[in-house]
């Protein structure tokens, strides 16, 4: 019976396969003596050997490590290939360095750097201060990421933070070669590592002024320019965001910069606004299924650009909900150590499997529905409140919170159900979908808001890192189910009766969902 629970590879846009297998990414800095280099390169022939590559050994359990592992071989990486000599200054300036905090801060407005006194910078918390240490990204580590950029080819906000939410060590290791190589040609190219528009006085490129690429200059500069280099987008008729998907990838990859709210807000206002724009202009189109988030995150904005800025908490349930996803996907990637729990006749299938660093048992259901992918998530994720119309195991589903279009804060209520030996139960959750390929991610995990707290008369119990992924068969009408199910019912249970109950509801939901799918009376 083949899983619906890829191996990370699936995650990967083929493309970059091939690009490393020889296949060169499109250079942003195009030239003959480059292309050449990589492709004669010993190392390239041979990566998996090479020390740098096979110092990480992934383990199943680890997720979260080897992506701080990958994050370092990053920042490593960038230090060690020494292009510039601000480089060499900066990294030991201790956190009271202000000015060089600062680097990274930019205005939503003018994309220009945001002066000492005013009051986004002010509104940290003195926790993430003193917490994080919080260092400016160097000019080594941007030029690295907007090498990143290029090498994934993308200008899309949505593919980029998918990429990094998705791609399994291998596809992490392969880019990073890339990224490798890109940096060591920059260097034999004589580049200098000038990334000269995050400097206050060459305000950001991208941002929504009068003289912004916009208006049709920017990106069209002459090659060969120092200043071009990077701006030129690997899709060479696409006006460039590199500087403002940069700054968002920063936000997103460094540890210490996620609550660092204002160089993410700012990153993704300028891109919301710019994606606006060029769509006005008919210069870029977005993918399809983008186009419903592509509506609430540009339409919303060019009315208001404030109106998309996330609130720090608003932004925390993002991080997540994705974390969450990211973590169920892990498990699920894992194919060791799963054994069969029930195997109905109609070809629906439960496993479970006992995790180290989880307490119970988790369960995997695998069905395939008479729906499309869309379809299920309309049921499961855009229509979630409903859900208790056609499932009685469920008394009560109310959205707390909409963050975007693929974040929400909820509150499930499970009904008290004759034959069930587990009584009623509450859940906050985050839940994030995103979709990524042709597959749909629906995943969750325990939220907590203290406006919600439990509730009389029921056991708050945790539902997560949990998902659904839901996956177009090859004839398009039907899908492929796979649940993830990892419940803590909390309360006084024997873990028997607990085990035997969580696979069961999960086929019983199931069972709902197809009545729900068929046509007819109810
Ligand atoms: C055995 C007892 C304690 C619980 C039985 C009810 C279980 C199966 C119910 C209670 C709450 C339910 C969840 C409530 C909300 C969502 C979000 C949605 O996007 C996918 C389904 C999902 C994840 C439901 C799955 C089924 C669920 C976990």
């Amino acid at each position: 019976m083949s899983t619906a629970a890829a191996p990370p590879s699936a995650f990967t846009r083929p493309a970059a396969e091939e690009r490393a297998a020889g296949n060169y990414y499109p250079m942003p800095f195009s030239t003959q003596s480059a292309r050449t280099s990589i492709r004669s390169s010993p190392r390239f022939g041979t990566m998996s050997h090479h020390s740098f590559f096979s110092r990480h050994n992934p383990h199943p359990h680890r997720v979260r490590h080897i992506q701080e592992a990958w994050r370092e071989e990053l920042k490593e990486m960038a230090a060690r290939v020494s292009l510039t000599s601000k480089a060499k200054n900066t990294p030991e300036k201790p956190p009271e360095d202000e000015a060089g905090r600062r680097k990274t801060q930019y205005s939503a407005q003018t994309g220009r750097i945001i002066p000492s006194s005013t009051k986004v910078y002010q509104r940290r918390t003195s926790t993430q201060r003193h917490a994080h240490h919080p260092q400016p990204l160097h000019d080594q580590e941007l030029l690295v990421l907007e090498v990143l950029c290029q090498i994934l080819q993308t200008d899309s906000l949505s593919e980029v933070q998918t990429w990094l939410l998705f791609a399994g060590q291998r596809e992490k290791d392969l880019v990073m070669r890339m990224v490798q190589q890109a940096m060591e040609d920059l260097k034999a190219l004589g580049h200098h590592g000038d990334i000269d528009h995050f400097h206050p006085r060459h305000p950001c490129p991208t941002t929504l002024s009068t003289q912004g690429p916009l208006s049709g200059q920017t990106h069209r500069k002459p090659q060969g320019s120092s200043r071009s280099r990077m701006q030129r987008s690997s899709t060479q008729d696409k006006p460039d965001m590199l500087p403002a998907l940069v700054k968002l990838c920063c936000g997103i990859s460094y540890p210490h910069l996620r609550t660092v709210a204002g160089l993410q807000r700012t990153a993704v206002t300028v891109i919301g606004q710019e994606i606006g724009v060029m769509q006005r202009l008919g210069q870029i189109q977005l993918p399809e299924w983008m186009s419903y988030k592509g509506r609430c995150l540009t339409e919303a904005k060019l009315e208001n650009p404030r109106q998309i800025l996330l609130r720090e908490d608003e932004l925390l349930f993002m991080h997540q909900g994705q974390e969450a996803t990211r973590q169920a996907l892990g498990i699920l990637t894992d194919k060791e150590g799963w054994t069969t729990e029930i195997a109905e006749e109609n070809g629906d299938v439960i496993s479970s499997k006992v995790l180290l660093s989880e307490s119970g048992k988790v369960f995997r259901l695998e069905a395939v529905l008479e729906a499309s992918a869309e379809e299920l998530y309309d049921i499961l994720f855009v229509r979630v409140e409903e859900m208790h119309r056609w499932n009685p195991s469920i008394q009560h589903i109310k959205v707390l919170k909409r963050i975007g279009p693929e974040t929400m804060v909820t509150h499930e209520v499970s009904a008290e159900t004759a034959g069930n030996l587990i009584g009623q139960r509450d859940f906050l959750s985050v839940r994030y979908s995103c979709k990524h390929q042709s597959r749909i991610y629906v995943g969750g995990a325990p939220a907590h808001l203290e406006a919600v707290p439990p509730q009389k008369g029921f056991v708050r119990a945790e539902d997560g890192p949990s998902c659904f992924i839901l996956e177009p068969l090859p004839d398009k009408s039907s899908s492929r189910l796979t649940w993830l199910l990892n419940m803590d019912v909390k309360g006084w249970l024997p873990k028997s009766i607990v085990n035997q109950a969580l696979p069961r509801a999960q086929l019983e939901f199931i069972r709902q969902l197809r009545r729900r799918l068929t046509p007819g009376p109810t």
